[in-house]
Order: structure tokens, then sequence, then C-alpha cells
């Protein structure tokens, strides 16, 4: 029986399905707790699987609610194989048809994880079951079942199919792809094989009198086609995850000293974020906060489907509430507020592990613009939406532009040039000039672009850089919706023009020093790890250097008052990069007009200070891309010489680079090597204003 799988309120289907474990309280050896509360109650209205449950509570701990949806709550007396007949049974149909699927059970210390994942050799766990019917379907359909356990404690993955414990590398390939260096996929043919290599896990451990260990254990269940050759033909994969149980670091009565427990807690945190943001189709999924989260990059990214399983004890505690109500947030993750905060935070404990940061995600946005203006940017964004998807048929190989300048030609430029398979944003932003420049790659779905917007108030550059995830309409729409008041903001106008964006440059008189580099490091934020993007700054000159010249270009054209700005001059400046020379029969007269050696005068038109402003924020740019570039390929010496990296965190970049040839690609990465914003800050401070010294 197919599953019916919940939706969000935007109508998509959830890539995160949440549901709750309750754990019997006779089997309960429990974690000492000050204070506990019972479940008073589930409500299933109609006993529907597919419509939300909430679970209530007796007594309240502070901050609680009175009650937590979920997709669903299986009680004490419905039983591993009833949770594997409605819930994995759809999953493993799915993963035969090759794609992959996660079962995540998270929650406090011994509420239950383990029993409900591996279970024991009498009363076998969900992965057991699963292997079980696995087997069966791979036997029926000619292909074949191979398996990787794993762990990950303190950042490191390691190989656990035999005694001794191999670190894993977390490989990440040119086109984003995840490798799992040294994970061994172990060919599994019967039940009894697979258990011996499950359970015999735990059996080396006790023979070794090794303390258990806290940490994430998984069970990956590889579908291949060819036989015994597991290194290929692969179908999909089936993911168990058994979570290290969360605990309260500041509880430390467990022999675990804080770090350790913050170290899993964090990572607890990073995978919960991941989910969240998947489950509220956010543009960025922060998938390199953690090691767990960046070794399952593939596996939880959609189309792929995640179970999450919330254990809980009948009776429970404060971390139990906890994480409950992680995975509720998790479940409707439709919260825009909450996004937005998250987006406008930093850290990888910044989204879910506080009371002040769950408040801050609640507490309203300041909006700026009225509902009218809204309901004109949706529209805005439909409009555009269809213009892409009709460039973007015809721009293989090409890189397009268009250019609206001032109210009426705005409109008269964009149907135009949609004509000629161009495109033009229709925006008026008072006297503004829009120039979007759309620049293909490879792939037809896999397109760049950028927008550059200028008005008589400011003028930045966004960086739109994923086209594949604007194929939805309504994801377009969310997403621009959710970006409207940075726009707003940094534009200082009612409505906004991109999404998904990155603002890399801002010349804006009301900014400050402070204030320019806060704004690039939120507009980094936005950025989505898109490989497609990687792959061109690969190949081509230092990004600043490009945006630079670009917005050089662009300017003097928009300057020169004897050369009307028209879209063939943009596209002449536009086209710097041989590799880039566009193929249009239109645009190609002037084509071979080259960047001017140096930068054309900013100041024609602007006050003084808005030039300085200019001047002062592509120098800030271009700075910090240097800095990156060189945390990216300094030696372990050179790296020393920074302030704020000492030897480990230089050996980190280090293994770093080992793992993903840029992993610094913009300043918020920086936060994957343990540095906080105001530390970030900090050391560009030192580094770009000993310049001056
Ligand atoms: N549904 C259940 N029925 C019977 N016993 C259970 C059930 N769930 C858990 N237990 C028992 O409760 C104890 C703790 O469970 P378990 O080890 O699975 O917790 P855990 O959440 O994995 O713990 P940790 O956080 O330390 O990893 C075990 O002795 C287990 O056998």
């Amino acid at each position: 029986m197919e599953t019916k799988l919940p939706m969000t309120s935007h109508g998509r289907e959830k890539a995160v399905r949440v549901v709750a474990r309750i754990k019997p309280s006779a089997a309960y050896p429990s974690v000492k707790s000050s204070s506990s509360s019972a479940v008073s109650s589930v409500h299933k209205p109609n006993g529907d699987k597919s419509e939300a449950v909430s679970i209530s509570f007796g007594a309240q701990f502070p901050g609680s609610k009175d009650s937590y949806k979920l997709d669903y709550c299986y009680e004490e007396h419905e039983t591993t194989s009833l949770i594997l007949t409605m819930e994995i049974k759809p999953l493993i149909s799915t993963v035969f048809e090759g794609k992959d699927a996660n079962v995540i059970a998270h929650g406090a210390r011994c509420s239950g994880k383990t029993h409900l994942i591996q279970g024991s050799e009498k009363e076998p766990g969900l992965a057991v079951l699963t292997m079980d019917e696995m087997l069966s379907m791979a036997e029926e359909r000619g292909y074949s079942i191979s398996v990787s356990v794993y762990e990950v404690c303190n950042e490191t993955v390691y190989d656990i199919s035999d005694e001794e414990k191999r670190a894993v590398s977390v490989l990440e390939g040119a086109q984003g792809k995840i490798q799992l260096k040294g994970l061994s996929k172990v060919h599994v043919k019967s039940l009894s094989e697979f258990k011996e290599l499950y359970f015999g896990l735990k059996k080396t451990q006790k023979l070794k009198g090794e303390p258990p260990l806290r940490s994430h254990r998984g069970v990956m269940i590889h579908v291949t086609t060819n036989g015994s050759n597991v290194s290929s033909g692969s179908i999909g994969r089936m993911n168990f995850l058994d979570l290290a149980g969360y605990e309260d670091s500041r509880k430390q009565n467990n022999g675990l000293g804080p770090l350790e427990i913050t170290r899993i807690n964090k990572s607890i945190y990073a995978l919960q974020n991941v989910m969240y943001s998947l489950n509220a189709n956010e543009s960025h999924v922060p998938y390199r906060e953690s090691k767990l989260t960046r070794m399952l990059k593939d596996c939880l990214q959609r189309p792929n489907r995640t179970l999450l399983i919330t254990c809980l004890p009948r009776e429970l505690s404060q971390d139990s509430f906890y994480m409950l109500n992680l995975a509720s947030r998790i479940c409707l993750g439709n919260n825009r507020a909450m996004a937005n905060a998250t987006k406008k935070s930093y850290g990888p404990a910044r989204s879910i592990s506080s009371s002040s940061v769950a408040q801050r995600r609640q507490t309203p946005l300041n909006v700026t613009a009225s509902s009218k203006q809204r309901t004109e940017l949706r529209g805005n964004v439909s409009e555009r939406k269809i213009k892409l998807n009709t460039s973007t048929s015809a721009i293989k190989g090409r890189k397009l532009f268009g250019e609206a300048n001032g109210s009426v030609k705005s409109k008269n430029n964009s149907k135009k040039m949609e004509g000629k398979e161009m495109m033009a944003v229709k925006k008026e932003i008072f006297t503004s000039k829009v120039v979007l420049n759309v620049q293909s790659s490879a792939s037809e779905e896999e397109v760049c672009s950028q927008f550059i917007v200028t008005d008589s108030q400011s003028s930045f550059l966004v960086k739109e850089n994923s086209v594949p995830a604007l194929s939805s309409s309504n994801n377009l729409q969310d997403t621009l919706w959710k970006h409207e008041e940075r726009f707003s903001e940094a534009t200082n106008c009612v409505d906004a023009v991109a999404c998904k964006a990155q603002i890399v440059e801002r010349d804006d008189n009301r900014s400050d020093a402070e204030e320019g580099l806060t704004l690039f490091c939120e507009g980094e934020n936005l950025e989505k790890e898109n490989t497609n993007l990687l792959a061109n700054e690969i190949t081509s000159p230092p990004l600043s250097l490009r945006l630079q010249e670009l917005s050089n270009n662009l300017k003097s054209i928009c300057n020169t008052s004897n050369q009307p700005s028209t879209p063939e001059k943009y596209q002449a400046a536009l086209t710097k990069y041989p590799e880039q020379v566009p193929e249009h029969g239109d645009i190609t007269a002037e084509a071979e007009l080259r960047t001017p050696e140096r930068s054309m005068p900013l100041n024609v038109g602007f006050s003084p200070w808005k030039t300085f402003s200019a001047h002062s924020s592509k120098l800030k740019n271009s700075a910090v891309g240097e800095y990156l570039k060189f945390l990216n390929t300094a030696d372990k010496e050179d790296l020393k010489k920074l302030k704020g990296i000492g030897e480990k965190r230089a050996t980190y970049i280090v293994e770093l680079r080992q793992e993903s040839p840029e992993p610094f690609k913009k300043l918020d990465d920086l936060k994957d090597i343990g540095l906080s914003e105001k530390q970030i800050k900090g050391m560009l401070r030192k580094e770009i204003g000993d310049i001056f010294q």
C-alpha cells in the first residue's frame, strides 16, 4: 500500500516526514531528570496518517507549548513492524526506483533510538526488517545488495565494517558529488550475513572492553545492478542513522566533557538545520555545517526522501521536549519569519540551539513593503519566470543580456529582447537601470545569471546562481518573497528584482565600512552551494576581478552621454572573456569592445561620496576575495601568519582542502573552522586594515 506523502502548506511534497515513536515506560532505564512531564494525549484526526497529529502533555516545561504537531505518532502498542509497513516500505520502493532514502532516529539519551533502528537479535529493529525486505526484492529483480556501516565521532567518519576502524574521507567532487573515500561496501547475500556484520559491532566493542561510544551510527544499504561488483551500477541507497542522544551540555553528569557533548549536539543541530531547510524549501541548505551533513548531502537532498523519527519516552525530560520541539518545527517547515531569521543569523547552532533564537524565529520580521507592493512583486516574479523559461531553452552556450532603462523603455525593451531570446527584468526602481546578464553553461538546466541593479540611490550586483531551482514557480516565488525585505532594505526602494541572491557589490551612500562588510557577509550567507558557478570560477579569472571589470564597463557605458545605453553596448562590455562570447547573430557588432585598461571615471553623475563609496566597496570585495583565495591555497606555515589561525586551525584547513578543492567560497564558510562572525570580521579588519599601516 503506497503511503500518501504529506504536503507542506505550499502544496509541495515534504522532503522530510517527521513522526514520533513513544517508548513504553516499563522499558525505560531512565536518564535522571529533575523534572518530567507525561505525554497526556496523542490526537490523531481520523486516524489518517497523512494528516498531522498533535501530541499534548500534562505538566509543562518553561517555554513549552500545549501541543506539538508532527506527521504521525506511533504509540507504545504500535509495533516496529507496523512502522516498517506504514513508513519504510514506500521508501524502499523509491530506492528500487533509483532514489536515496534516509531513516533517521533522534531524541534524548536512552529514548529508544538504537532499539528502534538496530533492535536486538530477539526483537529486530527497522534496519534489520528493512534488509530482509530489500534482500527479497533484490532477488526478485536481479539486483545485488551491499552494505556500508559507519560511525561519526568527533567530526570524523569511520568505517566500522571490521575491527580496524578506518577514517573515511568525505570528498566533494567538481560537480559537488560526495565521495566517501575509504568507506567499504560489503556484499551481503542473506539476512544472517547482515546481522553478523551489524550486531558484530557491539560484540567487538564489548570484547575490547571499550566504553560505549557517544557517536552517530549509520548503515547504508546499497542496491546495485551487477552481481558482486559493488563499485558500479548503483541504483539507490537506503540509509539508517541512529543519532547520538541529545543531552544538555550543562548537565555534565555522564562522564563526557561539555566540549564533547557540545560537539555531538552541534552535529545534531546541523542535521536538523538541513532537514528544516529542505522542508522549508530554502534556497540554501546548510550541508557544510558538519561532517555528518556533508557526508550525507547526496542522500538528503531533494528529490530523495527522509523519515525523521523522534524517539520519546512516555515521561518526557526537558531534553526530550527540546527534541520534540525541533522535530515539530522541521515538520511544519513553512514559517517564513523563521526562515528569514535563520538567514540573518550566523553559526551552526544559530537557528535552533537556544531559546532566544527560537523566540527570534517566531518574531515577525520588520516588513518594509506594503501588501500591495508584495502582490506586485509576486506578479513581477511570475512574469520573469516565464521569461527565464522561454529563454533558457535557447541560450545554451551563449551569454545573453538585456537592459531596462526607465519605466517605458524597460517594458519595451523587455518585450523586444524576449523576442530575440534576450531577457530583461521588468523593473523600475525610481530612475533605475536594470541589467540582466544570463550566462549559460554546458547544460541547459544549469544556468547562472547575474543581475546588476542601479538607481540614483544605490547600485549593487546580484548574482543568482541556480536556475534549476527556479524551474518551479512556487519555488521561485517563495524565494523572491523571502528575500524581498533584504532587497528593499538594500536599495531603499519598495520592490525587489532578484532572488536566491548574493549581493556581492554595493555602492550606497548610506554605507560605512562596517555596514558594507556586514552586508557582504549577509549576502554571502544567501549563496547556494552551486557547483556550476564554482566550475566557472575555477576556469575564469578571480570573481572579484570579473565583477569589478564588469561593473566598470557598465558604468562607463551608462555614464557616457553621447553613447546611448543599448543592449549591444552592455553585451560588448559583458563579453570580456572570450570563452563567453555570445553566438547570437544580433549582438556581434561590438563584441570586440574590450574592457578599458583602466577604470572609467565613476564620478560622472555621482556625488563624490558615492564615488568614494563605490571604490571602497570594490576594494573591500576584492580584498575579501584575495583573503579567501589565500585560505584556499596557502601552505600551513603561511596560514599560521594570519590572525586567528593557529596550528590546529591551519591543520584543519589543510584537511578541509583535501576533502574539497576550494573549501572557502564565501566568508561564511570560515564558520566551518569554528570562527564566529565577530572573529571573522576581526580577522579581516586586521589583515585588510594592515594595508594602511
Ligand atoms: N520500544 C521498546 N521496547 C522495549 N525496550 C525498549 C524500547 N525502546 C527502548 N528500549 C530499551 O530502553 C533502553 C534504552 O534504549 P536505547 O539504547 O535504544 O536508547 P538510545 O536512545 O539509543 O540511547 P543512547 O542515547 O544512549 O544512544 C534499552 O535497554 C532498550 O532495550
